[in-house]
């Protein structure tokens, strides 16, 4: 993602609000932070121990934005992203759970990251392979007299004929390629052998290893051979079945393992939900106690420190943490001291407004009603959305989020798929063209709005 390094912080703030409406303060927060990061990377190694990470603490109600904003700098980053919730490491049976362990899923997703790409990389080749694997499986060796499927392309072998005297080999080979790559021998069957991974024993990959970064699978995995198994499918189910196999045989596994950890250290983000939930004023009961204890336990973390995992030592000394909540009951000085100081990046998110919901109606590039239109759209009914319907959508959304509880932008999903639901149920059997407008909104929701019950059960 170099690309991503040359953007400003006021470029990134532009290409966030694409998909966020208003928050403006919060864009911009993350935009420095993530371009600090960079400028931390470049300084001399005796700077950087001078310098301490700026993580955020994003302060505000639930769906307004904050894990959007940080999902979306991620994507646009290319960095591994993990959203925990601080609260998971204080649960019964969690208590103890290595806080360690939210770096070891960023490493994972890191892990799956490269691997996609490089699988991508490799697709073209590894579609070669899949061709010459099903080839082989129609038309199994040339030494074999058997032919299954001789019958595709109209041979007639008598018995004692062998293959090398009677067919031109190579010649039907190609003849079947070229069928096989315009889809016309999608749905005859086939029988192939799949690689089914190679650990023979159930008890691999403990959760309580798992804790402590090792993975038996990794130690004990390449003493067993692969288990194959034979199975029968369509040729159009065996192209699918046997690409991500092909695939992975050709990415070097310790090079994608490499970058992972590059890129886990140097541009992952975590986004630490419901931190609020862990600061306590007072260390009073045994909840309280556990609660600091995890701050206690995130501190290293967030400092700075290495994490073993299975696939090596990970700094975090560059990972980006996002802190969020709502803060409504406890402050952020509530956190301990120490805690306070590693996320000095405070920004407060607004409540949205009818007006906000307008436009998240609209506005972003994957807006809810564009992403209604293009659903529908696959079966050739067009959605139309006046600006009075989209208005009506915003105002009920916004009454309904004053009136049972404020769950911010979420409102407008339920409310949505209720206004929308006949329409998705009778599509495509319906006229070509809906329009969604103030009575069209008013109509599918009067019902529901006026029992209360109801309105809070189903919106
Ligand atoms: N300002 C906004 N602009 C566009 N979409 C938004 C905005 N705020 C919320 N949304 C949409 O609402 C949904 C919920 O938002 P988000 O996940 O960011 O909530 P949140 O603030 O992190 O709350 P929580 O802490 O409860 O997770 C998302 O799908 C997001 O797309």
């Amino acid at each position: 993602m170099k690309n991503f390094d040359r953007l400003t912080p006021k470029q990134i703030v532009n290409e966030l609000d694409k998909f966020i409406v208003g928050q403006n303060e919060a864009k911009k927060a993350v935009a420095i932070a993530i371009r600090n990061r960079i400028r931390r990377q470049k300084l001399p190694d005796e700077w950087k121990k001078e310098i301490t990470p700026k993580n955020i603490l994003m302060i505000g109600p639930t769906g307004v934005g904050k894990t959007e904003i940080a999902r979306r700098l991620a994507q646009l980053s290319g960095s591994p992203f993990l959203k925990v919730e601080a609260t998971r490491f204080t649960e019964v049976g969690y208590v103890g759970k290595n806080v360690d362990s939210m770096i070891r899923e960023l490493v994972e997703i890191a892990v799956n990251m490269v691997k996609q790409k490089k699988m991508k990389e490799v697709e073209e080749k590894a579609k070669r392979n899949v061709e010459e694997r099903i080839l082989d499986a129609i038309l199994p060796s040339a030494k074999k007299p058997q032919i299954p499927f001789a019958n595709i392309f109209g041979m007639q072998l008598e018995k004692t004929q062998t293959v090398e005297e009677n067919v031109d080999f190579r010649g039907k080979r190609e003849e079947l390629r070229k069928k096989l790559r315009n889809g016309e021998l999608d749905n005859n069957e086939i029988e192939i052998e799949i690689e089914t991974g190679n650990s023979p024993i159930g008890f691999i990959g403990l959760p309580e290893m798992e804790d402590i970064g090792m993975d038996l699978s990794n130690v004990l995995g390449n003493i067993f051979p692969k288990q194959k198994k034979r199975r029968k499918m369509k040729i159009s189910d065996a192209k699918k079945v046997l690409l991500p196999i092909e695939e992975e045989k050709l990415i070097d596994m310790d090079e994608t393992v490499q970058e992972a950890l590059e890129l886990a250290q140097n541009r992952g983000i975590v986004f630490i939900d419901e931190m609020d939930k862990i600061a306590v004023k007072t260390s009073g009961g045994g909840q309280d106690i556990s609660r600091q204890g995890v701050q206690r336990d995130l501190l290293p973390i967030v400092e700075g420190t290495t994490i073993t995992t299975k696939y090596g030592p990970v700094k975090t000394d560059f990972i980006l943490f996002i802190a969020a909540g709502a803060f409504h009951v406890s402050k952020p000085s509530d956190l301990i001291p120490e805690l306070q100081g590693r996320f000095p990046i405070r920004v407060e998110l607004e409540p949205l407004t009818e007006n906000d919901f307008v436009r998240i109606l609209i506005e972003p590039e994957n807006a809810l009603t564009k992403q209604y239109q293009a659903l529908l759209y696959t079966e050739g009914v067009h959605l139309e959305f006046t600006e009075d319907g989209v208005r009506e959508i915003a105002k009920v959304s916004y009454k309904l989020n004053q009136k049972l509880e404020n769950i911010g932008a979420r409102r407008l999903y339920t409310v949505l798929e209720k206004i929308l639901e006949d329409v998705l149920f009778e599509a495509p059997d319906i006229e070509e063209r809906i329009v969604v407008d103030k009575e069209f909104v008013s109509k599918k929701l009067k019902d529901i709005i006026e029992d209360e019950d109801l309105t809070s059960y189903i919106l």
